[in-house]
C-alpha cells in the first residue's frame, strides 16, 4: 500500500506539489493525469525517493516512511528500492548487459539472491512480458516495445510492493506503445500480482481501460480521485482542466 499526505515540494521558489495526497493499495492501479507540468512525475518520484519533499509524508507498507524536510536515511532508501520498482520512459536499462542479465541484477544486488535462483525468476518473469526467446539479447537488438518490457519483467524480478510507471509508452511508436499497455493491462489483470500500481500517462485511452482509479493532479493538487469513466465524462473533472 502507499499513503502519500499532504505532500509539498519546491524547486527554488516554485511549489511544485502543494499538498497532494494519493492512496493506492495492492492489487490496485491507479493512474495519475493531468496537464502537463502538474507535478505528476516529481509525485511519483517523492514516492521512492528520487525527489526530497518539505512537508508531508509518504508512507509504502506497513515500516518504509519519508517524512518532509527530513533527508531519508539511508537505509530507508536503500529499503525503498527494494520495495518500490520503476519504470521509466526511456527504460533506463544496462546497454552492455544480456536482457537476462539486466532482469537478474535487481534479485542478485537487490535482493541478495544466489545466481541460480535469480537466474530462474528473471527467466519466469521475461516469460511473462513475452521476452522468453530474447534471453541472449542485448538491449540495443531490441525494439523499443520489447526493451520497455524488459524494464517491466526488471521491476517486477524484485517481488515489489509497488510499480511506478512513468510515461512509460511515450517514447514510443503506436503499435510498441499499445503492446506495453497491453503487458501492463495483463498485469493488472493478475489477481494473484498483488502489487500496487502506479502509472503518469497522457494515454488515455489506456488509463480508461486499465485503471481503477483516476487521480487528477493539477498545479501539484489533487483535484479528483475516482473512476475512469466518472473522472472524463463529458463535462466531467478531466475536461475542466483542459
Ligand atoms: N529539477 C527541477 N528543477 C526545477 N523545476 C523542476 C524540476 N523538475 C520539475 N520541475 C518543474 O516542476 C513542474 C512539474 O513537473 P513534472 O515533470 O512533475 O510535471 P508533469 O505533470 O509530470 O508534466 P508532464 O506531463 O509534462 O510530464 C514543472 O513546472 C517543471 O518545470
Amino acid at each position: 500500500m502507499i499513503r502519500v499526505s499532504n505532500i509539498v515540494k519546491y524547486h527554488g521558489d516554485a511549489r511544485i506539489l502543494d499538498g497532494a495526497s494519493v492512496e493506492v493499495r495492492r492489487g490496485q492501479v491507479a493512474a495519475l493525469v493531468g496537464p502537463s507540468g502538474g507535478g505528476k512525475s516529481t509525485l511519483l518520484r517523492c514516492i521512492n525517493g528520487l525527489e526530497e519533499f518539505q512537508e508531508g509524508e509518504v508512507a509504502v507498507g506497513d515500516s518504509l516512511k519519508l517524512v518532509g524536510g527530513a533527508a531519508p536515511h539511508r537505509s530507508t532508501l536503500v529499503a525503498l528500492r527494494r520495495t518500490v520498482g520503476m519504470v521509466f520512459q526511456q527504460f533506463n536499462l544496462f546497454p552492455h548487459m544480456s536482457v537476462l542479465k539486466n532482469v537478474m541484477a535487481g534479485p542478485i544486488h537487490a535482493l541478495g539472491k544466489p545466481t541460480a535462483e535469480a537466474e530462474t525468476t528473471a527467466k519466469k518473469w521475461l516469460d511473462r512480458v513475452g521476452l522468453g526467446q530474447k534471453f541472449d539479447a542485448r538491449p540495443a537488438q531490441l525494439s523499443g516495445g520489447q526493451q520497455q518490457r524488459v524494464a517491466i519483467a526488471r521491476a517486477l524480478a524484485v517481488n515489489p510492493t509497488a510499480i511506478l510507471f512513468d510515461e512509460p509508452t511515450s517514447a514510443l511508436d503506436p503499435k510498441m506503445a499499445a503492446e506495453v499497455m497491453r503487458v501492463i493491462d495483463d498485469l493488472a489483470d493478475d489477481e494473484q500480482l498483488q502489487v500496487a500500481m502506479v502509472i503518469v500517462t497522457h494515454d488515455i485511452p489506456a488509463v480508461k481501460r486499465i485503471a481503477d482509479v483516476v487521480h487528477l493532479l493539477d498545479k501539484g493538487r489533487v483535484v479528483y480521485s475516482g473512476p475512469a469513466d466518472e473522472a472524463f465524462a463529458p463535462g466531467g473533472p478531466a475536461e475542466a482542466l483542459e
